[in-house]
């Protein structure tokens, strides 16, 4: 995945200021950064959801940015999107919940979807329980069902927004350990945006800071603790007084 000088204003608002990014293959990289920074806004660009004012978008070596919404068919089906708040419906059972999109997208049989659901639930660890409801389980597991999900249809490249935002430290770490096994186990390219500094320091590859429009640091997890950059340093820190504006 790259991007090429990326820049973005919605009205006055510049957000993106010319970023610049490549995502190897089988990474596993976070984008971090302050609250409304635009870690969100750069992902959106990889499947269309915004369109840049400048620069380029590559996804292996296709150019990405200027296709259809029908061309856009299919890098979606190749780059998964967790949402921050992707929710089950909690009158299906995980079973139906993780089927739903494998019928919307592919002209199998229902029993079939079942079948193949059932292969992504295994993948998550959620396969004893897929004739139960979401309502019968915490946050991570439903979490790592709502990932399941986002993994019907194979995707090479998963983008999660905020995945451990706002559940336990257990749960969070599951879902942590799930991110990781899909790029080691099943060569998935993530891209995770995260404020959580426990996920960050404990599976990123690579690690991404977005300040101001900008990238002030790309680099491994040793790079960022040794980063001399007093903003970078608040950051990691969690800081609340320093440079940083706030
Ligand atoms: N479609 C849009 N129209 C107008 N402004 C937008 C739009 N999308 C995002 N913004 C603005 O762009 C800025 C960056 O938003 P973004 O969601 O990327 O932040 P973020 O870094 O992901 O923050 P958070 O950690 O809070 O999710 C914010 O000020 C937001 O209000």
């Amino acid at each position: 995945m790259e991007f090429k000088g990326i820049a973005k204003a919605f009205g006055s608002l510049h957000v993106l200021r010319g970023v610049d990014l490549v995502v190897e293959p089988g990474e596993v990289f976070f984008i971090i950064g302050q609250s409304g920074a635009g870690k969100s806004v750069l992902v959106k660009h990889l499947i269309g959801l915004i369109r840049p004012d400048a620069g380029r978008i590559f996804l292996d070596d296709v150019d990405v940015t200027d296709l259809t919404e029908k061309e856009l068919y299919d890098v979606r089906k190749r780059c998964a999107m967790v949402f921050q708040n992707s929710t089950l419906f909690d009158s299906m059972t995980l079973l139906d919940n993780v089927a739903l999109p494998i019928r919307k997208h592919k002209s199998v049989s229902t029993k079939d979807a079942r079948q193949m659901a059932l292969e992504k639930l295994k993948l998550v660890g959620m396969a004893d329980y897929h004739d139960r409801y979401p309502a019968d389980f915490g946050d991570g597991m439903r979490k790592k069902v709502a990932i399941a999900r986002a993994l019907t249809l194979d995707p090479e490249y998963v983008i999660f927004d905020e995945p451990t935002t706002g559940i336990d430290p257990i749960s969070a770490a599951m879902v942590d350990k799930l991110i990781r096994h899909l790029a080691d186990h099943h060569g998935v390219t993530s891209i995770v945006i995260s404020h959580d500094l426990r996920s960050i320091f404990g599976i990123a590859d690579r690690i991404a800071m977005l300040y101001k429009g900008k990238l002030i640091l790309d680099g491994t997890r040793d790079d960022f603790r040794n980063s001399a950059d007093p903003i970078v340093q608040q950051f990691i820190t969690g800081n609340p007084s320093g440079p940083m504006e706030v």
